[in-house]
């Protein structure tokens, strides 16, 4: 697989039907200053949020240029160096089961300008993206979203969902473990410093997950935000278990109070813990801090351990929802890059309107959890799973995180041979729920 994902040409088909439309179609030089500041103002205008100040702008020119960024350019403009369209991807990584990563082509500032919306800009600039990762041999493609109405069209769907957690402090008393080792406050630099390294021991056991780059981390470290002043109330936490070993990291962010001072609600703005101990600790500590009658915590597993450390379970509110979409396009190389939890010899007839998945598949899997996936001829052979579904629910259920038997419930899956959900399920479900903790 080529890693020269930045240079690679664009996509022809794309290029020619949006020079049909009157548009060009150009990788943006992210050394050339001028045109690389009028993308990113373009993508600031897209997602209706300030343009970019001198000191922004500064970190965005330095903390994005790795990227491949593309826009689509309308030269009959007043302006025609701001491009109407932009989107920007990289060959990252996603964690699935067994505790290894598989390359995901991975996309991200998708915009049309307001007033070039609905000519079919970001169709093009998504299809040409799907072209360009297939083409360099990368297995799947994925995303975080905006609006989740948008992607199942070019083939993507949820495979891990992220929850909102509210959890009211005065009824939900701690009722797990109490761990041995440290806590204590330290700098927001020494947090930006440590984050990394430890969520990179972590994101290995979560499918789902993805590496996050320099400028993200400085972003939730609160290092690049507007709002200073909000930054400035940013506390970083750290535990470090009986040997002194650092096994935790927490930020948070404790606002309101204005009516009644103690009810402050606190905001989880990150949490990273390598162990059992340092979790139980770390939620100890952020539901137990004076003044404070709600806890929230966003972008968490939708199957929080802490649901099972307090008191009244009702003292939660839980607002899960679609976060990490992928989109499988090549069968092969995505089913042999994750483990299984079961033996098994499963038929796939899967369809895909943009062709890179179509086709009959059999995976067998060993005693080991390998897969393996062949071609299949005819029919599904004696004695196998067979299913019948779009690119759309084999992405879905590629984490094991959307049980299958969901999906022939909800109508989007076809069981060719009965029982075939259930065999299916054993095979690719997940021992740990997939989840995703940032946007990217
Ligand atoms: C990975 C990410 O970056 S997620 C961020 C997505 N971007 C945003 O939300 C920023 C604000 N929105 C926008 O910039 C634009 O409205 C976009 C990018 C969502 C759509 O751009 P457009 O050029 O107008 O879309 P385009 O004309 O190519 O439409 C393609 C298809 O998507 C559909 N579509 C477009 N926007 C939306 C939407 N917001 N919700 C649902 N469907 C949509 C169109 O109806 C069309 O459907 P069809 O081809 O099946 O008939």
């Amino acid at each position: 697989m080529s890693t020269d994902f930045r240079t690679a040409p664009l996509d022809a088909t794309s290029a020619e039907r949006l020079a049909a439309a009157g548009l060009r179609y150009a990788l943006v030089d992210t050394a050339d200053r001028d045109a690389f500041s009028a993308w990113l103002q373009a993508d600031m205008r897209g997602f209706h949020v300030a343009r970019l100040n001198d000191e922004l702008l500064e970190k965005n020119l330095e903390g994005l240029a790795y990227r491949r960024t593309t826009g689509v350019f309308d030269d009959a403009l007043i302006d025609p160096v701001t491009p109407v369209g932009t989107v920007n991807s990289w060959i990252g990584e996603v964690t699935v089961p067994g505790s290894r990563t598989v390359p995901g082509w991975a996309i991200s500032s998708v915009t049309v300008a307001p007033t070039h919306r609905r000519k079919g800009v970001a169709r093009n600039l998504l299809e040409g993206e799907l072209r360009t990762a297939s083409a360099l041999g990368v297995p799947l493609a994925m995303l975080t979203v905006s609006e989740s109405s948008i992607y199942g069209r070019y083939g993507f769907a949820t495979a891990a969902m992220a929850a909102e957690w509210r959890i009211d402090t005065k009824r939900a008393k701690w009722t797990g473990p109490t761990p041995g080792g440290r806590l204590q406050f330290i700098p927001q630099e020494e947090f930006r410093a440590l984050v990394p390294g430890l969520f990179d021991r972590v994101r290995l056991s979560v499918p789902g997950e993805v590496p996050l780059w320099d400028l993200r981390w400085d972003q939730i470290a609160g290092l690049a935000w507007e709002d200073k002043g909000s930054a400035a109330k940013l506390r970083a936490v750290r535990y470090d278990d009986e040997k002194g070993k650092l096994q935790g990291l927490a930020l948070y962010l404790v606002k309101g109070g204005d009516d009644d001072f103690t009810k402050h609600t606190l905001e989880v703005h990150h949490l990273t813990a390598a162990t059992p101990d340092a979790y139980a600790a770390l939620w100890r500590f952020l539901l137990e801090v004076d003044l404070v009658s709600e806890v929230k915590a966003y972008l968490r597993s939708v199957d929080e351990p802490v649901r099972w450390m307090i008191s009244d379970m009702r003292a939660i509110r839980f607002t899960p929802s679609d976060h990490q979409y992928l989109r499988i396009l090549d069968v092969k190389g995505a089913l042999e890059a994750r483990s299984y939890a079961s033996s098994a010899m499963i038929a796939l007839v899967v369809t895909d309107e943009l062709g890179f998945a179509q086709g009959r598949f059999l995976l067998e899997i060993d005693g080991k959890g390998v897969g393996e996936v062949r071609p299949m001829q005819s029919v599904a052979p004696r004695g196998s799973a067979a299913l019948a579904l779009t690119v759309n629910e084999l992405s879905a259920i590629y984490l094991g995180g959307v049980p299958v038997a969901t999906l022939v419930g909800a109508g989007r899956i076809k069981e060719l041979r009965s029982g075939s959900a259930a065999v299916v399920d054993g095979a690719f479900r997940s021992p740990r729920t997939p989840s995703l903790s940032s946007w990217y």
